[in-house]
Formats: structure tokens, sequence, C-alpha cells
């Protein structure tokens, strides 16, 4: 499934504009996020980094715990853009590509740009094959 140009634009600004309030001072790498829910509601992300590095929260996760944490839960979710400053787009972490898994369905877009205007559009479940679940 993919996204209308209209959501696809609308989403990206939103991200774009999250990205201009990231805190980043030990990486200096900025990223932005925005999450769309099925009602048309938008929650933005931010990587939030810490002295003690390994407390860095990526932008991608922001997003996501900031839906969840306004009531949203697992199949709200409709897609998924992230924005950097890099030559080529995006690509969200390991960490991010779980917690992914774990909140939207597999089939959920995931919008990949770049500031320059390069945009690629992938999925939750192409991002991350044979992911770990507790489906027992
Ligand atoms: O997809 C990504 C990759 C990295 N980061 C953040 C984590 C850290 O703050 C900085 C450098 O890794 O970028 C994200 O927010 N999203
Ligand atoms: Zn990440």
């Amino acid at each position: 499934m993919s996204l209308p140009r209209e959501t696809s634009e609308d989403l990206l600004a939103l991200a774009r504009e999250a990205r201009d309030r990231a805190y980043a001072p030990y990486s200096k790498f900025k990223v932005g996020a925005a999450l769309l829910t099925r009602d048309g509601r938008p929650f933005q992300g931010c990587n939030v980094e810490n002295a003690a590095y390994g407390l860095c929260n990526c932008a991608e996760r922001t997003a996501l715990f900031n839906a969840v944490a306004a009531g949203c839960q697992p199949g709200d979710f409709a897609a998924l853009a992230v924005i950097t400053d890099t030559d080529g787009v995006a690509s969200p972490c390991g960490a991010c590509r779980q917690v992914m898994v774990e909140l939207c369905d597999a089939q959920m877009p995931v919008l990949l740009a770049n500031l320059r205007g390069d945009i690629s559009e992938t999925t939750v479940g192409a991002l991350l094959p044979g992911a770990f679940t507790l489906n027992r």
C-alpha cells in the first residue's frame, strides 16, 4: 500500500519540523520523524541524546513512544516518515526496527527521506524480515 502524495508530503513536513527540535549535541546528527495514525492524528519525534551515550533515543522511537503515551495502541498506525541530512536517505537502526515491528503492521509504509528531497518508501516488514516476536 502506497501513500497518497499529499499525505506523504504532510508527514515529511512534520518530520522535518521535528528534526529542527532534535537534541543531538554529541553526534550533531539530527533526525526527525512523524507518525500518522489511521484516524489522521500525527505524532512527531526527534532524537534525544545523553552524555551517557547508550541512553540516546532515536527520532523514530520518540515518535512511536509519544503516540503510545497519548493512548495509541498497536494497529492504530498508518505511516511513519523519517528525515535526516544525509547524502542518501535515512535507514532506521535495528532497535527502532524492532519497536516498529512491535507496534505497527508489517505492511505499514515507512518513508525515508533526506533534506535534499530524496524519498524512498518501504514497509515495516521489509525493514525487519524474520523479526523476533513472542507469538507462542
Ligand atoms: O535512524 C536513526 C539513526 C540514528 N538516530 C540518532 C541516534 C543518535 O542520536 C544519532 C546518531 O546515531 O542519530 C536516529 O534518531 N534515527
Ligand atoms: Zn533507531
